[in-house]
């Protein structure tokens, strides 16, 4: 089996080499306002997502055709004269379960087709961002891309479960001659055709890959009908895919259709499937244009050609119908002729009327075009006035902030000063502390020793003073034993004197000299005697009376002892106690000064940063807004230009009605929408940040 095409490429072909081939052309084409398609069609994982957006788009290696085709055109844009101002816009969309989903405002999940004849065939409320340089469409490329619906199957771990469109505007606008054309490229990567028994999809991914295939067997009867040369009716609105593809499939558009392969020998039958169908979509004729508007110089020129047309054949008529009369000819019978020929000048006339009409109604559109500008202009010109107050205002509390701030820095330092000091003498407290509590260790080591002394005092004080009395009570009891004694002793005594007194008397009536003699002598003997014992009794009594007397005073010494020493333990414990109480407290409030000024200095540190960031965004704003306003200026300077050459123009052919304004026909995007244009010429760095007109 044969097939035919422009180009096969292998797997190994660089995806520059695909992109320089297949898409390339596309993208030229698109740059001088045609339209462009370039569809991926095949088995799934076959490799679509990998020609169209690349495995890794960040790789100048590995980047699919999207990336390429936005660098070619920036470097178109960057290489373009500088009279020609560019716009871009940018729209990602994709058709899952035959419902349109925005994939810039995940959303929109059910949009809607809608034709007009300004538009054409379009996406009723799609987003469309402009972008300015290549880094914004790969940023929105990578957040569509992630809002993709993929998923895994047997044949792809991310096979993707919809049609993707990636849309790309690029209008541009002559500032010379003041032509415009518009060319739009559509990107478009297809769902994959499934064998289900290969894929192994079930549940959902079951309805998913019905839904693939029903829209992809459209996709083939539209081409079918298109070439089969017999269908007059082409079913585009039988699925959403064909019918947003409409242009792009035998209409106003250059479409360049890639077929994916898989190289083994297990997807046969889908590999021939999917070459016939490459086949069939070869011979779609389509018919592009480019889509332009015509200059006023052109209108003019052409105005001025049918005019010299006309007046030529007028001359040509007036000279006919004199050789007619000359000849006897009856004008009447060539007044068919005449009325023919003069249908064909009518019909010239009135292309150039529409012309003019049309002309009108731009000139009109460009009028309230200038008006809204104008309007936007001046309230640009407010807010900026407004910003420039708001921001004097924010300088002025900048500045006030500033001297707060040096104030706080002064009291920062000042603080840092302080709490150097107090750190310092926090250290000389807490050696203080310290030592203090050493004092008191030992004062209360000594207390301790003093507790124990005194505990052993009173212990021996409490004995001594129980044991005194009974002492004394003995002492008493043997000097009263002693007493009883002596008593006794001198009763006996007495006795003995009266004894011997009595023995005395008998003995004088005997012999009264010898008895007498030696009884004295014994009674003396006896008496001296008793005397010794007497005497020996006293002393001891006395010593003993002495040794209590001592006792006591001992406990008297002891009880004082004891008292002041309990009267100095008392105060020295208060003192202590009060000197450590002080110091903690001191303590504290050296910390609790410390956090605060620790925290007075973090919030001041935030604080400044945060009006730093605050002034920046301000200026930069501000910067922003005054470089808008200038390019808003030079684009209404830029109409006033156009209105005034169009003004010219219209004072050939008559008045303005304004009845003909038909302001739908401005294709002006939506006023929300920030257009940003893009001067031809600019190196792609100095694009960056160029916004609004
Ligand atoms: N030419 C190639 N060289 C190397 N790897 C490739 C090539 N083509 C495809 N692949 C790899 O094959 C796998 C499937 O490719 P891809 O996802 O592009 O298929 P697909 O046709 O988009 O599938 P689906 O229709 O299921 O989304 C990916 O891992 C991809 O990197």
């Amino acid at each position: 089996m044969k097939f035919g095409f422009d180009k096969a490429f292998s797997p190994t072909s660089s995806q520059e080499s695909v992109y320089e081939i297949a898409a390339k052309p596309i993208v030229n084409a698109v740059m001088q306002g045609f339209n462009g398609t370039i569809l991926a069609y095949g088995q799934t994982s076959s490799g679509k997502t990998f020609t169209m957006t690349g495995p890794n788009m960040d790789d100048p290696d590995q980047m699919g055709i999207i990336p390429r085709m936005v660098t070619t055109v920036f470097d178109q844009i960057s290489q373009a004269d500088d009279c020609i101002e560019f716009s871009v816009k940018v729209a990602y969309c994709e058709i899952y379960l035959e419902k349109i989903k925005d994939l810039l405002d995940t959303s929109k999940i059910n949009l809607k087709i809608h034709e007009d004849r300004a538009r054409g065939i379009y996406i009723e409320g799609l987003s469309e961002q402009y972008v300015s340089c290549e880094e914004e469409v790969y940023d929105l490329m990578k957040i569509g891309s992630e809002n993709r619906e993929v998923a895994y199957t047997n044949m792809n771990s991310g096979s993707s479960r919809s049609h993707s469109l990636f849309l790309l505007t690029v209008s541009q606008t002559n500032s010379k001659d003041l032509s415009g054309k518009t060319g739009k490229l559509y990107l478009v990567d297809l769902a994959g055709s499934e064998k289900v028994s290969k894929t192994g999809a079930a549940g959902k991914r079951l309805e998913e890959a019905k839904n693939i295939n029903k829209s992809l067997t459209v996709l083939g009867q539209v081409i079918y009908s298109l070439t089969d040369g017999k269908s007059t009716h082409i079913p585009y609105r039988n699925s959403k895919l064909t019918r947003v593809l409409q242009d792009s499939l035998g209409g106003n558009s250059k479409t360049c259709l890639i077929v994916t392969c898989s190289p083994s020998p297990y997807n046969e039958s889908e590999t021939i499937s999917t070459l016939r169908f490459g086949i069939r979509a070869k011979a779609i004729k389509n018919k592009p244009k480019v889509n332009r508007e015509y200059t006023v110089a052109e209108l003019k020129l052409m105005l001025s050609k049918v005019q010299e047309e006309m007046e030529r054949k007028d001359n040509y008529i007036q000279k006919l119908e004199e050789g007619l009369k000359k000849t006897g000819v009856q004008i009447n019978d060539i007044e068919g002729v005449k009325n023919d020929q003069g249908q064909g000048e009518k019909l010239d006339y009135d292309e150039i009327m529409a012309e003019i009409e049309d002309l009108k109604i731009r000139l009109s559109d460009e009028v309230e075009n200038n008006k809204i500008l104008t309007e936007e202009n001046k309230q640009q010109n407010t807010m900026i006035q407004e910003m420039n107050n708001e921001k004097s205002l924010l300088n002025y509390k900048y500045t006030q902030l500033q001297e707060s701030n040096a104030c706080l820095e002064q009291k920062i330092i000042e603080q840092e000063g302080l709490i150097e000091k107090l750190v310092i003498s926090k250290e000389h407290l807490e050696s203080d502390n310290q030592e203090i509590l050493k004092i008191k260790m030992s004062m209360e080591q000594m207390i301790n020793e003093k507790d124990l002394e005194i505990a052993d005092l009173k212990m021996h004080i409490s004995g001594n003073v129980k044991k005194t009395p009974e002492i004394v009570y003995d002492l008493r009891a043997q000097v009263q034993v002693e007493k009883e004694k002596n008593d006794e002793l001198c009763v006996k005594v007495k006795e003995l004197e009266t004894s011997m007194e009595s023995t005395l008397s008998l003995l004088k009536s005997d012999s009264p000299n010898i008895q007498e003699a030696l009884i004295k002598q014994a009674v003396d003997k006896e008496k001296s005697l008793w005397l010794e014992e007497r005497k020996s009794i006293y002393r001891d009594l006395k010593n003993r009376i002495n040794k209590v007397i001592e006792l006591e005073i001992t406990l008297d010494a002891a009880k004082e002892k004891y008292e002041s020493l309990e009267n100095a333990m008392t105060l020295g414990e208060k003192k202590l106690k009060q000197r450590t109480d002080l110091l903690a407290k001191n303590l504290e409030q050296l910390s609790a000064m410390y956090k605060q000024i620790l925290n007075e200095k973090a919030t001041s540190k935030v604080d400044i940063k945060v009006l730093e960031r605050k002034n920046t965004r301000l200026t930069e704003r501000n910067y922003n807004l005054e470089e808008e306003n200038k390019k808003l200026m030079t684009k209404v300077t830029l109409y006033e230009s156009k209105i005034k050459m169009l003004e010219d123009e219209i004072s050939i052919t008559g008045p303005i009605s304004r009845n003909s304004i038909n302001s739908s026909r401005t294709g002006r995007p939506p006023t929300y929408k920030v257009r940003k244009s893009i001067r031809g010429g600019l190196p792609s760095s100095s694009r960056n940040g160029s916004v609004l007109v």
